[in-house]
């Protein structure tokens, strides 16, 4: 009996290596998701911890591939593949029945190997539902580009709300135009009307000239407005609480100020952080300054999800911030209070990008 236990357990094994690699590259390549790509990752790292409970000598030598009827019965179904959501929706079947009969079968030869794929089975579900979720809405496309977008960018401005609709939309064209990669909506005065239609303005006139859009704070106004993103601060809502409002494909960013919040973030499933303060600004005050220090600890993190470092940056110190190998800064006073903000734009990016 237990040859015949070996070898489903070293079949169901490989098969469910397969369909969580499956799956991990759907999170990793084609949502750009750290957070999604990471679970799929340790789920992997799980496996092979249950699996080494069990003896691989008997796991290799049950194996018979060439005298395993099933290899020979195939689908028609299987032979190919209509969109990735079905790749998606296979993967997660076969993954999630093969743990049931590691589990089950397990039963017959290691009772702690049985409990590790039970508690690994509840996460996969978890996991391949969320995945499952954005294959279905079609979100997948939206969300990837945004990801991809803010890692493409250098240059991030955080905007007031202006004294208009219309003020607002030519300021947003003409320094997306100059160089502004992304905008936030950042202002403590303004009413919440007033805030829900200026990013409801902003997010257009954003979008149309290439730009991100994201709300600082207020998380139902950028839900509410279809931005592109959400910039939360350490004291403001968890990153899983956000999620849970704005769904899969808006950018959650949150501000950093030491190594421990950025890796927290990035474990937490933001999509970008802020580093900073990084000098005195006439934005915001602070009791201490991080300097570049911080950045140069940001770098050699090597993070999954691009930083951009904040506070008190201009044209007169950010190649001390380059220096330390951070590229991509966030600022609101040296555009904000420049005698020509597109001019101070195009700087600003020029420098950035090493021209
Ligand atoms: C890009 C970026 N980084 C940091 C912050 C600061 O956020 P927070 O600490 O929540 O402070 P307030 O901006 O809310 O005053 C930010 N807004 N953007
Ligand atoms: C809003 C804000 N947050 C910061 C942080 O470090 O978390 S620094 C900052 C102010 C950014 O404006 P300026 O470029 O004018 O200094
Ligand atoms: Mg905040």
């Amino acid at each position: 009996m237990s040859e015949s236990v070996y070898r489903i357990l070293d079949a169901s094994l490989n098969r469910v290596g397969e369909g969580l690699r499956t799956l991990e590259e759907y999170a990793r390549f084609v949502l750009d998701h750290p957070a999604h790509s990471a679970t799929g990752k340790q789920l992997r790292h799980d496996l092979a911890a249950a699996a080494g409970r069990l003896s691989k000598v008997r796991l290799l030598s049950a194996r018979d591939t060439t005298g395993d009827v099933g290899t020979t019965i195939g689908l028609d179904s299987e032979a190919s593949r209509e969109s990735i959501t079905a790749v998606v929706h296979a993967a997660t079947g076969r993954t999630g029945q093969s743990l049931r009969c590691l589990e089950e079968y397990g039963k017959c030869i290691d009772v702690d190997f049985a409990a590790d794929i039970e508690r690994l089975r509840y996460v996969f579900y978890d996991w391949s539902a969320r995945l499952g979720v954005i294959a279905e809405s079609g979100q997948a496309d939206r969300g990837a580009s945004r990801r991809n977008r803010i890692r493409d960018a250098r240059l991030y401005f955080l905007i007031d709300a202006m004294s208009s609709d219309e003020a607002l939309v030519s300021h947003v064209a003409a320094l997306a135009d100059a160089g502004v990669d992304v905008f936030q909506l950042r202002d403590r005065s303004a009413s919440d009307r007033t805030l829900f239609r200026r990013s409801l303005a902003g997010a257009k006139a954003a979008g149309e000239a290439g730009a991100l859009w994201v709300v600082n704070d207020r998380v139902d106004i950028a839900a509410a407005s279809g931005a592109d993103g959400v910039h939360v601060g350490q004291d403001e809502l968890p990153i899983g609480a956000v999620r849970g409002v704005v769904g899969p494909d808006v950018l959650i960013g949150v501000s950093t100020h030491d190594v421990d919040q950025a890796t927290e973030a990035v474990r937490g499933g933001a999509d970008y952080i802020g580093c900073g303060p990084v000098f005195a600004g006439r934005t915001k005050s602070f009791d201490a300054y991080v300097g570049p220090a911080f950045l140069s600890d940001i770098v050699a993190l090597d993070l999954d999800i691009p930083a951009f470092a904040i506070g008190g940056i201009d044209a007169g110190n950010v190649r001390s911030v380059i220096d330390t190998g951070c590229v991509r800064i966030a600022v609101t006073g040296a555009l904000r209070d420049a005698d020509d903000p597109v001019a101070a734009t195009r700087v600003l990016k020029a420098t950035l990008l090493g021209k």
